[in-house]
């Protein structure tokens, strides 16, 4: 029989609540024996909840949720006590003294809940950012995969692969009959070359989900002295970059993490580029340049006030640049070699930071339309999704192959779906899905 798992499911205490759930064959018997009886399906009781000798513990509500209809797809519990470390000590203590009760694995309830079939690894996926999302947009794309729209486009286009099978099955089994009319194939590889080119609509969106769950790398780079762990501080609005005079300050990429607009934004500061001897310094230049040809943005960094020093401080970068005039406030009037598309700034004075801050957010949504939320999130999905679509262009274009192999192609496209949302053997990916988890979810 399997084990029956517990873990306290909310925050660290003390807390106002503490809400403790329990999952398995034993929560019947875990439930009569410590709130004296099996409360009715899905209402929270008030209980008091006592030791094997009868002492109370607490008083508490307690949730009776029956298997299959519940999250991990056993009989589930939830015992939600009073959030001060004895109470929960107390009655974690006491779970763990059942017979076949011990405490759950991060990610167990989740495990169980996708072993049973109440979840896909997508909805699994889906879950875990939706734990860890910090802005807005990371909490609805999580939300909706943790839902099962992820699912529901991969399920309805295995669905539609298979039926294309089902018909040249069907093809192959009848064709020696008279009055079969003409051939599916005019009806199959169109409707296949169709959905090829949603499956590679849906492809060309994984950057926007990758970009919405991992962040928008925006990297600050220029001249020692031209002021960007001044920019990263006043963006960040706190101190989490060492400004001084002394070029040369930063050494190491500083990272912060911003909400523009409610998408998640990464900011680096880097170590000023120049020619050094030093040995660490040049370390860190190289540290700079890896940061911007990494990053969807960077912002080359210009001190306004001394053009001249400018010189010869340009590297090259492949990423998306963007120059930025700074400090301003020590100009007297516009220098005429601020370009349009420049945006000028003052750390010190905090001007034309919103702006700068627009300009990031436009640069964002361009990646990422509103609308673009049923996306791929994963280099998985990705993986798996190209191989899908190689499998369909082989079905589809080789014309001159037999069509019990053209048919093969089509099996491992459904295949290569099937991996991305579990229904096929995954036992390999599980481990790594799961880690992912914190205890008690
Ligand atoms: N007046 C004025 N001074 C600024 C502004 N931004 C930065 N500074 C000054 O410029 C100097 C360099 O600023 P930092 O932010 O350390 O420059 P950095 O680009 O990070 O320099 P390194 O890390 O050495 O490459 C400091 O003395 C800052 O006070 C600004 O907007 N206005
Ligand atoms: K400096
Ligand atoms: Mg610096």
């Amino acid at each position: 029989m399997r084990d029956t798992i517990f873990a306290l499911s909310s925050g660290a205490p003390p807390a106002g609540v503490a809400v403790i759930r329990i999952s398995g064959p034993g929560v019947r018997f875990g439930l009569e024996t410590i709130s004296g009886s099996i409360p009715p399906p899905r209402q929270a009781v008030l209980a008091r909840l006592r030791d094997e000798q009868g002492m109370e513990l607490d008083q508490g509500l307690v949730l009776f949720f029956p298997g299959p209809r519940s999250f991990t797809g056993e009989d589930v519990a939830e015992f939600h006590i009073h959030g001060g470390r004895a109470s929960v000590s107390a009655v974690i203590d006491l779970l763990s003294r059942l017979p076949g009760y011990r405490l759950a694995e991060p990610g167990e309830y989740t495990r169980r809940a996708f072993e049973n079939g109440r979840m896909d690894l997508t909805a699994v996926e889906g879950l875990s950012d939706l734990i860890r999302a910090e802005t807005e947009a990371q909490r609805r794309q999580a939300l909706g995969q943790a839902d099962g729209r992820l699912r529901d486009i991969y399920d309805s286009w295995a669905k539609r692969i298979t039926h294309a099978r089902a018909m040249i099955e069907a093809e192959l089994d009848f064709s020696d009959e008279e009055d079969i009319p003409g051939s599916v194939a005019a009806r199959i590889w169109p409707s296949m070359e169709q959905l090829r080119t949603e499956l590679t609509d849906h492809l060309l969106q994984a950057r926007s989900g990758e970009v919405v769950r991992d962040g928008f790398r925006v990297a600050l780079i220029g001249a020692p002295n031209a002021g960007k762990s001044s920019l990263m501080n006043a963006l960040a609005q706190r101190d989490v970059a060492i400004v001084s005079d002394q070029p040369g300050t930063t050494r190491d990429i500083v990272e912060v993490r911003l909400d523009v607009g409610g998408h998640l934004v990464l900011l680096q500061d880097t170590a000023g580029l120049r020619s050094s001897d030093d040995g660490i310094e040049q370390e860190g230049i190289r540290r700079s340049l890896a940061a911007a040809n990494s990053a969807d943005l960077v912002l080359e960094l210009r001190d306004s006030s001394s053009l001249i020093e400018q010189q010869g401080a340009n590297p090259v970068i492949d990423s998306p640049t963007v120059v930025v005039w700074t400090k301003s406030d020590l100009l007297e009037e516009q220098p005429a070699t601020i370009e349009k598309t420049d945006v000028l700034v003052s750390s010190l004075a905090g001007s034309g930071l919103d702006q700068l801050i627009a300009l990031i957010g436009r640069r964002l949504s361009a990646i990422h339309p509103a609308n673009g939320d049923n996306v791929p999130t994963r280099t998985r999905h990705v993986q798996y999704l190209r191989k899908c679509e190689e499998e369909l262009s082989a079905a589809i274009s080789s014309e001159t192959l037999p069509i019990e192999l053209r048919s093969e192609h089509l099996r491992s496209a459904a295949h290569a779906l099937g991996k991305i949302t579990g229904n096929v053997d995954v036992e390999d990916l599980l481990g790594v899905i799961f880690s992912e988890f914190c205890v008690g979810k």
